[in-house]
């Protein structure tokens, strides 16, 4: 199995770098999912990876062996990568079964078990074997893309955005499928995505990318629960944001006064909780009263804008609620927030609770 680690890598077109001293561990046989906005080098990250693009500075080192960086240069075909792109690339004049068999070493290309195996472990039946790309699905082709990739038995593979041209429903079930074969090989994965529900759930753990830098990797979990700062809460998720002040462990807010996680110096913060810490009750019965502003149905859920009672602010707070019974534009409610919240000081956003996974990689910078 392989481990991938990136060393201080800074690589990009020109003279601009795209990505700036990187550090990035992903560990053997795990998945990281690197998350970020339009062009804040995800694709380039993968690049480096595979060695599509050689990094200005920094190494790069694939399952203990270095292949860029120090005086070295691996090719990509020496690397033992298996890479799947946004839309799977898949040769239109080749059949399904050619396809596959195109990832396999010479000497096995005729073995059709093999190719029928391998459709198997990505949940594609034998039947598709003799249809060309273009009468099957997208979420086939992507499948039969990832079979082809994962061909040689490669200790790591790169996905691009695999899922994106696929409509919801599809790219729930070929992200599932894409994961159970990716545990069946024991390969290592890093997948690039803008989808943060993706990012979560299909990753062990999460990079966030943010203008050229890793501003936080970890569990999906701790990523989501303790964020770096508010940029990467924003980023992950819906936040609300109010500001506050801190003294003893707990922060003082138009919401009350609540429990803070980890550790906040006394003074000027601004609080961060996510609109499902905050339950909706019947008038009078929670810690404070509300008026419903609108409401955006989902149909699981529902978030609901909030107009605070007693309270000066013309800020509002969200809460995100079941959507069974949500309650309607000017109802009267209670609200209780559940639950410790976050809290930054308010002056050095970026400087607090470095929240990453135990001897991983270092501190967002
Ligand atoms: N071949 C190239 N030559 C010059 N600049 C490039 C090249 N490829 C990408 N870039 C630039 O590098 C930056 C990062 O691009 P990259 O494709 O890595 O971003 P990304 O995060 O994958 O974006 P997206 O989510 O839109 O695919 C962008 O500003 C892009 O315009």
């Amino acid at each position: 199995m392989t481990d991938v680690q990136l060393r201080a890598v800074t690589a990009g077109y020109g003279r601009r770098p795209v990505l700036k001293e990187v550090d990035l561990v992903v560990p053997e046989g795990t998945t990281t999912a690197v998350l970020g906005g339009s062009g804040s080098g995800k694709t380039t990250l993968l690049r480096v990876i595979a060695g599509f693009l050689r990094p200005g500075s920094g190494e790069a080192v694939i399952g203990g062996r270095t292949v860029a960086g120090a005086g070295v240069w691996v090719p990509p075909e020496r690397r033992g990568i298996g890479y799947v792109r946004q839309e799977g690339g898949l040769f239109p004049h080749l059949s399904v079964a050619g396809n596959v068999a195109f990832g396999l070493p010479w000497p096995r290309r005729r073995h059709r078990d093999r190719v029928l195996e391998l459709l198997d472990l990505v949940g594609l039946p034998a039947e598709l074997a003799d249809r060309r790309p273009d009468q099957l699905s997208g979420g086939q082709q992507q499948r039969v893309a990832l079979a082809r990739a994962l061909a040689p038995r490669p200790g790591l593979v790169l996905l691009d955005e695999p899922f994106s041209s696929l409509d919801t429903g599809l790219r729930a079930a070929t992200r599932e499928a894409t994961a159970r074969a990716l545990r069946a090989t024991g390969a290592t994965a890093v997948l690039v995505t803008h989808d943060q529900d993706e990012a979560l759930s299909f990753a062990d753990q999460v990079a966030i990318l943010g203008t050229g830098a890793i501003r936080q990797v970890a569990a999906p979990r701790v990523i989501y629960g303790e964020p770096v700062d508010t940029e990467v809460a924003r980023f992950l998720g819906d936040a609300v944001i109010v500001p506050g002040t801190a003294a003893e462990g707990r922060v003082t807010c138009e919401l009350g006064t609540l429990p803070v996680r980890g550790f906040v110096p006394r003074g000027a913060v601004d609080v961060l909780l996510r609109p499902e810490q905050i339950a909706l009750t019947s008038p009078g019965s929670g810690s404070l009263d509300a008026t419903v502003r609108s409401v955006a149905y989902f149909g699981h859920d529902a978030v609901v804008e909030l107009d605070l009672t007693d309270t000066t602010s013309s800020q509002g707070v969200r809460a995100r609620v079941v959507g069974l019974q949500p309650p309607e534009p000017g109802d009267l409610v209670g609200l209780t927030v559940v639950g410790p919240v976050r809290a930054f000081p308010a002056a050095d956003r970026s400087s607090l609770l470095v929240a990453e996974a135990p001897g991983r990689n270092r501190p967002a910078s």
